[in-house]
């Protein structure tokens, strides 16, 4: 039995958005091993992980953030409607229509991002290696009415991400054949059902089990 230090459970979003980080991890191995060394520095010599360790791994920071845009888990946000007549680009909308924002979009915009339409930290990394937010990062949409629950999100992720990381390795199965990275579409997108192999790191590094 192996303990994993975890208090909290995710929201649908959040798990989906975990879900869709493990099979990526798995295909990109070299990504979670990078993501597994800069933990093992900064963690060295502490039990847990918090949320302040993430000013420190300016890498695994890159690969949540690409993680969330390649996940892309609300890819419609969510419908608004306009209460009063609106001008927005030389484009008249009357009052009462009804708005659907295409965070999809943005988020795989070209122009925006140095690869968009691959799965590449890169994508939130300048020259000197340090993690830089971008404009167009909008999963949890933007503006009064966005997501009420980014903070949490945020610190789920991180908390959850690097606490499995740091403990485990995670294996795409020899037998699973080629990856499908197609999502299941729905209000939210998920990746489709896969199996994985998980593997338990070695003990210098923070991963004590209560194995039995
Ligand atoms: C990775 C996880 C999440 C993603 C990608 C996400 C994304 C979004 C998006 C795109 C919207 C629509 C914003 C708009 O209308 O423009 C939204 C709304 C909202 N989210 Fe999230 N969300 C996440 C997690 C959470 C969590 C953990 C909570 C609360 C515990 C939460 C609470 C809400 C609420 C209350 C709204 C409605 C805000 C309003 O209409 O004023 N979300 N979210």
């Amino acid at each position: 039995m192996y303990s994993l230090d975890l208090h909290f459970a995710g929201t649908d979003t959040t798990s989906n958005t975990l879900l869709t980080g493990f099979l990526y991890l798995m295909n990109y191995p070299h990504v979670q091993e990078r993501c597994q060394q800069e933990i093992d520095q900064v963690l060295e010599g502490k039990d847990l992980v918090s949320y302040e360790d993430r000013n420190n791994m300016p890498y695994v920071q890159a690969v949540i953030h690409e993680i969330q845009r390649i996940a892309n888990t609300v890819p419609l946000s969510v419908f608004h409607c306009t209460t009063k007549d609106t001008e927005l680009m030389g484009y008249s909308i009357p009052k009462g229509t009804m708005i659907i924002q295409n965070l999809n979009s943005v988020l795989r915009e070209e122009g925006q991002w140095k690869f968009p339409h691959e799965f590449n930290p890169e994508n939130f990394l300048n020259e000197q290696g340090e993690f830089v937010k971008q404009e167009a990062f909008m999963p949890f949409s933007a503006g009064p009415r966005m997501c009420l629950g980014e903070g949490l999100a945020r610190m789920e992720l991180f908390l959850m991400m690097v606490t499995l990381l740091r403990k485990f390795k995670f294996i795409w199965p020899e037998d699973a054949g080629k990856p499908d990275f197609t999502p299941v579409y729905g209000v939210t997108l998920t990746p489709k059902p896969y199996h994985m192999k998980v593997q338990l790191r070695s003990k210098q590094r923070g991963a004590e089990t209560d194995e039995k």
